[in-house]
């Protein structure tokens, strides 16, 4: 069974959505982009404020495929005790160079996920290099929130073998971009680990909107 991932842009959010018992708590700002970062310091406030033992990420935001950027920004967010760091790899023709400076912090022991763009055609077999430089897992996600979910963009085939080869891999698996409430009964028989949702959670589905209590409580039923 897949658990469900719920992000969140401000403590007032995080808090709510707890009640809602989700599995992880993802720390984003929708508004600043894809995977737009909370302020460091928020995120420090929201870690504090939500039960112990609550599984938390937070993204470091849309950022430049500059390994020292990328470093430092790892840094900072897992300073706030997040369990996980999202990283984005956007397009750009030094992913490896990435993988291996940010593999240093892995191997320091912080978890770290990396974040592939299904609408940008990402090559799978970067997941071996995320597993060599002991990454903690790797999802799919949308880079354009307006060109439909991610069930449009890669197919049920396609979606199987990114989660098996993550899992192969011995990496954590997700799977999230523009999910619907209808995209779950087709998501979860893949058995990724969890299904990450902003959107759908949202007032008219829209993301950078407030949240829905309706549908946040109907999707975790049907994730349940
Ligand atoms: O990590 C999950 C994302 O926050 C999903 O956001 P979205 O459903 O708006 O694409």
């Amino acid at each position: 069974m897949s658990a469900m991932l719920a992000s969140v842009n401000s403590l007032q959010e995080a808090l709510f959505m707890q009640s809602f018992q989700v599995d992880v708590i993802d720390l984003k700002q929708p508004a600043k982009g894809a995977l737009g970062a909370l302020a460091v310091a928020d995120v420090a406030e929201i870690v504090n404020s939500l039960d112990s033992g609550r599984l938390i990420s937070a993204t470091v935001g849309d950022l430049p495929m500059q390994p020292d950027v990328l470093v430092t920004a790892v840094q900072a967010m897992a300073a706030t005790g997040v369990n996980y760091v999202k990283i984005g790899f956007f397009p750009a023709d030094n992913w490896l160079d990435c993988i291996h400076q940010l593999g240093i912090l892995a191997k320091q022991g912080y978890a770290l996920i990396a974040v592939l763009f299904a609408d940008s055609q990402p090559d799978l077999a970067v997941i071996q290099a995320l597993q060599q430089a002991g990454f903690a897992g790797v999802m799919l996600d949308t880079m354009h929130k307006n060109l439909g979910s991610l069930t449009q963009h890669m197919s049920p085939a396609e979606l199987q073998a990114f989660v098996g080869k993550a899992k192969a891999a011995g990496l954590i698996s997700g799977l999230a971009g523009s999910l619907t409430k209808e995209d779950i009964s087709v998501l979860l028989p893949l058995r990724a680990d969890y299904l990450g949702f902003r959107g759908a959670l949202c007032k008219q589905s829209q993301r950078t909107a407030g949240l829905d209590s309706q549908q946040i409580a109907d999707i975790r039923q049907r994730i349940k």
